[in-house]
């Protein structure tokens, strides 16, 4: 363990840029390590008091040529965010300045530049963050509407965690009641008692976490809710997504067989994330570039959440409904030409006049907010935890299918064996192989 690459990793100190990278305003570097209390003497002039901003000169080390002034901040370990002693300058935005302090910090004896993610993996190794909290920071940066946000502030804040931990202390308790079989074992009615006991919770233990892995909403909402527009050639589709997106996406124009590709527009629908797909007109044919677009097409209804059936009433296409696992909304197109409600639309709408389209647009917001949960849901966010739950309940369906015959020991070790993999989401345990994957996916300075 002397060589363990962590231990060292964490003894020296990274600095880096927190905010965006190009010319700003301002920008935030960041220092954690043991010495960034050295950085602030050599270029700060000193460690301002603990947790309060200071507005100093910071010049280069060797040569006190000024650099910028700007603020700087001491937080001492371990009340920092990342348990270490840690330092902040907030400079001038511009390109130069924020290169010649960077090269200015770095140039101090046991510096060197942070990997992305770096300081909060070192938050999570200073217990400051679980594993699932660590996710929802990772989340709450990439959040793009505020039902994200919402969701991942939640998650950062301990919120599955806790349900988590809760399933788990059950988990424990039960088998504690197991246990003293193993300890009892002269005494007959105790441990039978206590095996029926906790068999029955073991039961409702395994159905709740059926019911959390049956409930897919926290994890589309983390991804969006997907809307793929499907139908004839020239029905309309592309005109509804450029409508839908408010600029031109999707190229429009007059004949069939314009769009082949996939083409993706990220809405906010209320603060709730969709995504909707235009995709290739449905249609038989020779070309195998349009072929391959119709295919595209077929697989984006078969994924989506919601299928927008779009058919052009003027131009009967005699198809039957597209196949999608998600639901299907038949949208009568081009209302402007055919005003009248036809008995197989649920809707219609024209992208010319734009009749109906604030209807559909309220109508896509409330089935994205059903189909994603509301605002205080929540649940799994990540395949991660399905298969941790997974593994775990295929645990418990053993134990459960064997209870009477199995001995105490052995009853005892799948429920514990259920245990760890809970105690997978939270990172309790079994962290390292999800470690680097998470922390790669921060930007550098967080
Ligand atoms: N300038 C700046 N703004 C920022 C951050 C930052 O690092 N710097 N953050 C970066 O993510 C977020 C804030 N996160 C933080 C988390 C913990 C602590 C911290 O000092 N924690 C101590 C003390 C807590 C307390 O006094 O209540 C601790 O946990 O012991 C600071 C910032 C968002 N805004
Ligand atoms: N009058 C009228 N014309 C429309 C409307 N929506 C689309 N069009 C026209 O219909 C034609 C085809 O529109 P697109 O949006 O390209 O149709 P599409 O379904 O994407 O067609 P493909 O990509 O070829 O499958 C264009 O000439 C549009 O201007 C509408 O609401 N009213
Ligand atoms: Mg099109």
């Amino acid at each position: 363990m002397i060589n363990e690459p962590r231990a060292l990793e964490a003894r020296d100190t990274i600095a880096a840029i927190s905010t965006a990278p190009g010319r700003a305003a301002i920008a935030v570097l960041r220092i954690s390590g043991s010495a960034a209390g050295a950085v602030l003497d050599r270029i700060a002039g000193g460690r301002p008091e603990p947790r309060v901003a200071s507005f100093r000169a910071l010049r280069y080390p060797e040569t006190g040529e000024l650099l910028d002034r700007g603020l700087a901040l001491w937080f001492p370990g371990p009340a920092s965010a990342t348990g270490e002693d840690a330092a902040e300058l907030h400079l001038h935005g511009g390109r130069a300045v924020v290169a010649a302090v960077l090269e200015a910090v770095l140039a101090v004896e046991g510096v060197r530049a942070a990997e992305p993610g770096e300081f909060t993996r070192r938050a999570f190794l200073a217990g400051k963050l679980d594993l699932a909290e660590t996710e929802g920071l990772a989340d709450l940066i990439d959040a793009e509407t505020q039902a994200q946000r919402r969701q991942a502030i939640r998650q950062s804040e301990g919120a599955l965690s806790a349900i988590v931990d809760g399933w788990r202390d059950r988990l424990i308790a039960a088998m504690a009641l197991v246990e003293a079989g193993i300890d009892f074992s002269d005494e007959d009615d105790v441990p039978a008692a206590a095996r029926a006991q906790a068999r029955s919770e073991i039961a409702l233990l395994a159905r709740d976490l059926d019911a959390a892995l049956a409930d897919t909403r926290a994890e589309r909402l983390r991804e969006g809710f997907r809307i793929a527009i499907v139908g004839a050639p020239n029905a309309g589709k592309s005109s509804l997504l450029n409508a839908l997106a408010r600029r031109e996406a999707a190229i429009v124009a007059d004949g069939p067989g314009t769009t082949r590709d996939v083409v993706e527009v990220h809405l906010d629908l209320d603060g709730y994330p969709a995504i909707v797909a235009d995709t290739a007109g449905l249609r038989a044919t020779d070309d195998a570039v349009e072929r391959e677009g119709v295919r595209r097409a077929t697989a984006q209804a078969a994924d989506a959440d919601l299928v927008l059936w779009l058919r052009d009433p003027a131009s009967p296409d005699g198809m039957a409904a597209p196949l999608t696992g998600g639901a299907l909304w038949t949208i009568a197109s081009k209302a402007d030409l055919t005003p009248a409600l036809l008995e197989w639309a649920d809707r219609s709408i024209s992208t010319r006049t734009g009749a109906g389209l604030d209807d559909l647009v309220a109508a896509l917001g409330e089935a994205a907010r059903s189909g994603l949960g509301d605002d205080d849901h929540v649940g799994l966010t990540r395949a991660r935890h399905r298969d941790a739950i997974r593994a775990a309940g295929v645990e418990l369906r053993a134990a459960l299918d064997q209870w009477e015959a199995l001995p105490d020991e052995f009853l005892a070790e799948r429920l514990r064996r259920a245990a760890t993999e809970l105690g997978r989401i939270a990172g309790r345990v079994g962290v390292e192989d999800v470690l680097d994957r998470l922390f790669a996916s921060f930007c550098i300075g967080k």
